[in-house]
């Protein structure tokens, strides 16, 4: 759960910038570990669709999957307010992620 900060406690951090820098580089080290384990999450479900795939005779590649997680993607973005930029580096952060899972697929492929 996230700490609310009291009033105190932010006027406190309001005169105290090393602290603000200091506090929000652990945050910044704890959304980048819960990343990494996301994305590992992510990619190694490769294996299992891998798998599927071969055995229903289809292809690593799936424009029509793409396409509606393309979609999704946008209308979570609109829905949570971002703004363009952002939404954009969304949209590229999960055709990165797409790529990642082709590309372990393909290995996964390669290796049997
Ligand atoms: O859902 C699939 O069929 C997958 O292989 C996963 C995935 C993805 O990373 O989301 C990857 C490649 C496909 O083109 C579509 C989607």
């Amino acid at each position: 759960m996230e700490h609310q900060l009291s009033t105190n406690e932010k006027s406190l951090k309001m005169n105290n910038p090393e602290k603000i820098l200091e506090d929000s580089r652990k945050e910044i080290d704890r959304v980048d570990n819960e990343l990494i384990d996301l994305i590992h999450k992510r990619t190694s479900l490769g294996n299992d669709i891998v798998t599927a795939k071969i055995a229903l005779n289809m292809d690593i590649y799936d424009e029509k999957r793409e396409n509606i997680i393309h979609e999704k993607t946008i209308k979570i973005a609109n829905e949570k307010i971002l703004n363009d930029d952002t939404k954009n580096s969304i949209i590229q952060i999960m055709n990165i992620l797409t790529s990642l899972s082709k590309t372990e697929q393909k290995k996964i492929i390669n290796k049997k």
